[in-house]
């Protein structure tokens, strides 16, 4: 049977890291459905319900991906993260950032949920490392701008544990250029608390690299 899901892997013509092409594709209620299974990922994680709800609740699931099955597409179909008037454009995937330029710098807000929980009111630290991909690859990109980069490595500092719930300032900027390497540096801070730094290198893709 055809994993329909694996029209994700199919290639662009051009090659490249591209950059998301808008689209209104989804219609009104779209970022409605990207609210909604963020709130339905962070219920998974903090449920502690009779074993009946969760069966409908499965049941109800089970229904809404039998709804989508038929629609599944390529990434250069879908409109996720090519919804450029919603936040985080549309992308399931982010911890939730809304960035902006100041100058040359990129600042903002991240707000980590239940379902980023790692242990003990701390949000997990794989999932510094991908609000800081995010970040750190908008601020290359936006900075220099040439959307077409890869991180080459990712540096994450985590000074001190980053909570759930509640917002918190990001910052960043370019720190050199040299050829086709950015170095890019930033950190996330809750008030006046440094909890996590860190650093990259983006390299500009050449015509054709992946
Ligand atoms: C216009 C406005 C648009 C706005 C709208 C923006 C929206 C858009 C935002 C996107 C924000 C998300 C951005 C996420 C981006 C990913 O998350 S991409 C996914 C994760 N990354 C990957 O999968 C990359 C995998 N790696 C690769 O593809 C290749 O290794 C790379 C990174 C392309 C480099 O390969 P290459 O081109 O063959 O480079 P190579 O010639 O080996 O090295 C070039 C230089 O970099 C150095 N280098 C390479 N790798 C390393 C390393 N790991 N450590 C140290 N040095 C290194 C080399 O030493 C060399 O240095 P020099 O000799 O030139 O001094």
């Amino acid at each position: 049977m055809r994993d329909a899901h694996n029209g994700a892997m199919a290639r662009h013509p051009g090659g490249g890291f591209n950059p998301p092409e808008p689209t209104r594709k989804g219609g009104p209620d779209y970022g409605r459905l990207v609210a909604a299974v963020r709130t339905l990922q962070d219920h998974v994680r903090s449920v502690d319900a009779p074993d009946g709800v969760i069966t409908r609740a499965a049941d109800l699931i089970d229904g809404v991906n039998t709804l989508l099955a038929p629609y599944a597409a390529d990434e250069w179909a879908s409109p996720s993260g090519r919804r450029t008037d919603l936040p985080n454009r549309g992308n399931l995937l982010t911890v939730p950032l809304t960035t902006s330029r100041a100058g040359d710098r990129i600042t903002g807000t991240a707000r980590f949920a239940r379902y980023h929980l790692g242990r003990n009111g701390a949000a997990h630290g794989g999932t510094l490392g991908l609000l800081f991909d995010s970040l750190l690859g908008q601020t290359a990109a936006i900075l220099t701008g040439s959307p077409y980069q890869r991180t080459a490595f990712l540096h994450i500092d985590y000074r001190a544990i980053v909570p759930i719930g509640k917002d918190l300032q990001v910052d960043a900027g370019v720190d050199e250029i040299d050829g086709r390497k950015v170095f890019v540096s930033g950190r996330l801070c809750d008030g006046d608390t440094v909890l996590t730094e860190a650093h990259a290198l983006f390299v500009r893709l050449k015509p054709g690299q992946p």
